[in-house]
């Protein structure tokens, strides 16, 4: 039997011991599996509290389960619902007599929701949505998820495919009516404002994006400068734990250590680094030359500095790198005198002056974080673009159209072409043309039980 035909279980709650855990069984064996183990299937889509028994008649667990019958099911399969205890044992138990079963196994990661899109219950921008909707840590990241799996990107790419070939189908008219394949632009003229039409809405969502997409991973602070400034001090802060070690002894950091924060829903993450200066000592150089590549791959740097260093070892880089002067509880003049001011022509290059350990100048940092992140991600929500494989789709389905318009006059053949190009990139972002690798590389990343 054909793996895709197999009936498929999985754990889909978290990992236990937990309360409860619910089990999912989806495919032409589901409701068989119920009934053996519930002793009969019962009414469609409502909870049912039975003691599930083993095929020899052994007790397995107290549970509620639920029946789905297809296609009014998540997967648009039977899927059946199995909430039980969640124990390790209960569930080793559970599926011990589930896979007993002939025809059942356990499920690929992603493999409900890849049935549930085979079955067109969500387009491939709402798979993908429900990924980060599971995946979502910030509030932001959660109701960006939410539209993307309300399919809000594939309702628009599914109206602008339709109207593509609308569009390629005047344009094939004019050919037909036209003797020796000179079309005439009268004919062509309600084609052509269809395609500017579509072409700057498609513009219009890529320009609005900022970089939403970037929301999924996160924006990447890193705290870098000379040792003993403070730099580990100040992402202990940060993340109001102690994350990393903190001593007088310089170059005391040698790993590079990763928080992730929640700064007003924006998700960030925040490194520290290896006090970056010359050493004999090859452990430390590693820990530097780690340093300098991760303040240098950052979005922003957060150069930590005490009064009187040069500042000759600041980070390479494109990212714009903020002063921050640490100790100032040292000296309180210096607090007074350099908070919080742009410094020099950059306007990205901003200057601050803090206590890590008091506290002092924390609070404007983190506000001038959180507008940081706020221009950084965009307007996101509007956001309909979440991953870079949906902005390469639109910008190729652009791109297509464009060059489609361009093409007008020269040969309406090749200008079709181009339409069935851009039609042809918005049918992949909806997973509706796509070879077999491009989903499995996409499903892979879910988690197992979804
Ligand atoms: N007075 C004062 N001391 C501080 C402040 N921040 C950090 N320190 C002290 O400075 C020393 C070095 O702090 P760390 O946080 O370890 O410095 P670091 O930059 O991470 O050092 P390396 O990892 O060795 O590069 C410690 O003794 C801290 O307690 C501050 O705001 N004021
Ligand atoms: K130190
Ligand atoms: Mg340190």
């Amino acid at each position: 039997m054909h793996p895709r035909d197999q009936t498929i279980f999985a754990l889909s709650s978290g990992r236990p011991p937990s309360a409860i855990a619910i089990v999912r069984v989806s495919g032409a064996e589901a409701g068989l599996v119920l009934a053996r183990l519930a002793g009969g299937l019962p009414k469609p889509r409502l909870a049912h509290r039975v003691l599930l028994r083993d095929v020899a008649g052994q007790a397995i667990d107290d549970a509620v389960v639920l029946w789905f019958p297809g296609p009014a099911s998540a997967t648009g399969e039977d899927v059946a619902e199995f909430h039980v205890h969640g124990g390790r044992a209960v569930l080793s138990a559970l599926f011990a007599a589930i896979s007993a079963i002939q025809n059942l196994r356990a499920a690929d990661p992603g493999e409900f929701t890849r049935r549930a899109f085979e079955n067109g219950k969500l387009d491939l921008t709402a798979a993908e949505g429900l990924d980060d909707l599971i995946h979502a840590d910030t509030d932001r990241q959660r109701r960006q998820a939410l539209r993307q799996l309300q399919g809000l990107l594939g309702e628009r790419a599914r109206d602008w495919r339709e109207r593509i070939i609308e569009a390629s189908a005047l344009i094939e008219a004019g050919i037909d009516f036209s003797d020796e394949g000179d079309v005439s632009a009268e004919l062509l003229a309600p084609a052509r404002a269809k395609i500017k039409a579509l072409h700057d809405e498609i513009a219009k969502v890529l320009a609005a994006q900022g970089k939403a997409e970037r929301l999924r991973d996160g924006l990447v602070v890193a705290i870098a400068g000379p040792p003993n400034v403070g730099k580990s001090t100040l992402i202990n802060q940060l993340a109001r734990r102690e994350v990393a070690i903190v001593s007088p002894h310089a170059g005391t950091t040698r790993d590079v250590i990763e928080v992730q924060l929640d700064l007003d829903g924006y998700p960030v993450i925040v490194i520290d680094t290896a006090g970056i200066r010359e050493t004999d000592d090859p452990v430390e150089q590693e820990g530097v030359r780690r340093a300098r590549a991760r303040a240098a791959d950052a979005d922003l740097v957060l150069w930590l500095a005490d009064a009187d260093r040069s500042e000759e070892s600041r980070p390479a880089g494109t990212a714009p790198v903020w002063t921050v002067r640490n100790k100032v509880d040292l000296d309180e003049q210096a607090l007074r005198s350099e908070a919080n001011k742009v410094k020099g022509p950059d306007p990205r290059a901003r200057m601050f002056a803090i206590s890590a350990r008091r506290g002092d100048g924390l609070p404007e940092l983190i506000r001038a974080l959180v507008e940081f992140a706020a221009e950084f991600f965009g307007t996101s929500e509007g956001a309909l673009v979440t991953r870079a494989r949906q902005r390469d789709l639109l910008s190729q389905a652009a791109g297509s159209l464009e060059r489609s318009l361009a093409l007008f006059g020269e040969g309406e053949e090749i200008a079709a072409e181009e339409l069935r190009a851009a039609a042809y990139a918005l049918g992949r972002l909806l997973g509706r043309v796509d070879v077999e690798d491009v989903l499995g590389a996409i499903f892979q990343k879910f988690c197992i039980g979804k």
